[in-house]
């Protein structure tokens, strides 16, 4: 089931430093957010808070609230595992399990999630996962076959049906496709808008044509300088950003102007 999410004041550190200063934004469900910006204006580091994997890092931490459905992430007792079995991530490098089988890689969240499945659930599972990630058709035949027998583009919808298989909220994608050919990165963007209809997906990513292509919605953040914090300089529609930002900064970006 697709949730909104809202985040109110959000900071986050790594260690003295901090990356991110007081990000608002309120992102609905079943909708695309594209999240743009120059190098190192906190975009990856924004990201990750929203399912708490920033925690992995030592020293970084966040202060603020990110809900779901009007549920703190942060709140006290909440488990971090569990919030990353609602807000699934796709990251930047397709990273299947490479000695796994593609069927056991489909599988990996959901065992790690400690859910008993039967075989009968586990194969349907492995199917409609694999078919919402358009690659069903691709592997079906092979499904015992090492998953780092396929090519990137089909490894990382393979790492996408298995962020499915564990039925998140959310899917957050940290630049899918930059490792990817420009037809796997086609697939990809044809599966981001099938994704919608069942989850809220936040993308970041630095192509500005991919953002047009596949975001209801575009956030804008920028850093002043080194040192300094990124912050969220501006979030709306896909082409009032695009064509006619508010903000100059947005729109140096956007014209690349600078960047
Ligand atoms: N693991 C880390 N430890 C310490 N500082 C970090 C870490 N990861 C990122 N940072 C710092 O936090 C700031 C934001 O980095 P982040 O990677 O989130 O930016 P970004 O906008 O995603 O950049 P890019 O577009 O280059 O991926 C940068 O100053 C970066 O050096």
């Amino acid at each position: 089931m697709s949730k909104r999410i809202d985040v109110e004041h959000l900071n986050v550190y790594y260690g003295d430093f901090l990356a991110v200063e007081d990000v608002n934004i309120n992102i609905d469900s079943r909708s695309v957010t594209a999240f743009i910006g120059p190098s190192g204006c906190g975009k990856s580091t924004f990201l990750r808070t929203l399912n708490r994997m920033h925690e992995v890092i030592p020293g970084a931490y966040a202060k603020g609230k990110v809900m779901l459905d009007g549920e703190d992430l942060y709140g006290k007792g909440v488990d971090p595992v569990t919030v990353r079995s609602m807000v699934g991530m796709v990251f930047q490098r397709p990273n299947p399990f490479p000695t796994m089988s593609i069927r056991d890689n489909v599988l990996a969240g959901v065992k790690l999630n400690n859910k008993k499945i039967s075989r009968s659930a586990a194969d349907e599972l492995v199917e409609s996962s694999l078919k919402g990630a358009n690659l069903w058709n691709e592997v079906k035949d092979r499904l015992d076959k090492p998953g780092s027998g396929l090519s990137g583009g089909q490894q990382q919808r393979l790492c996408i049906a298995r962020t499915m298989a564990v039925k998140p909220d959310v899917v957050l994608m940290d630049e899918p496709c930059s490792a990817l050919d420009p037809i796997s990165t086609i697939a990809i963007e044809d599966l981001i808008h099938e994704l919608k209809e069942q989850f809220t997906v936040v993308i970041v990513t630095h192509n500005m044509q991919q953002a047009q292509r596949v975001a209801d919605k575009t956030a804008f953040f920028n850093i002043e300088g080194t040192g300094k914090p990124g912050k969220l300089v501006e979030f709306d529609e896909t082409a009032t950003i695009f064509q006619n930002p508010k903000q100059k900064a947005t729109e140096d970006y956007v014209s690349g102007r600078f960047g």
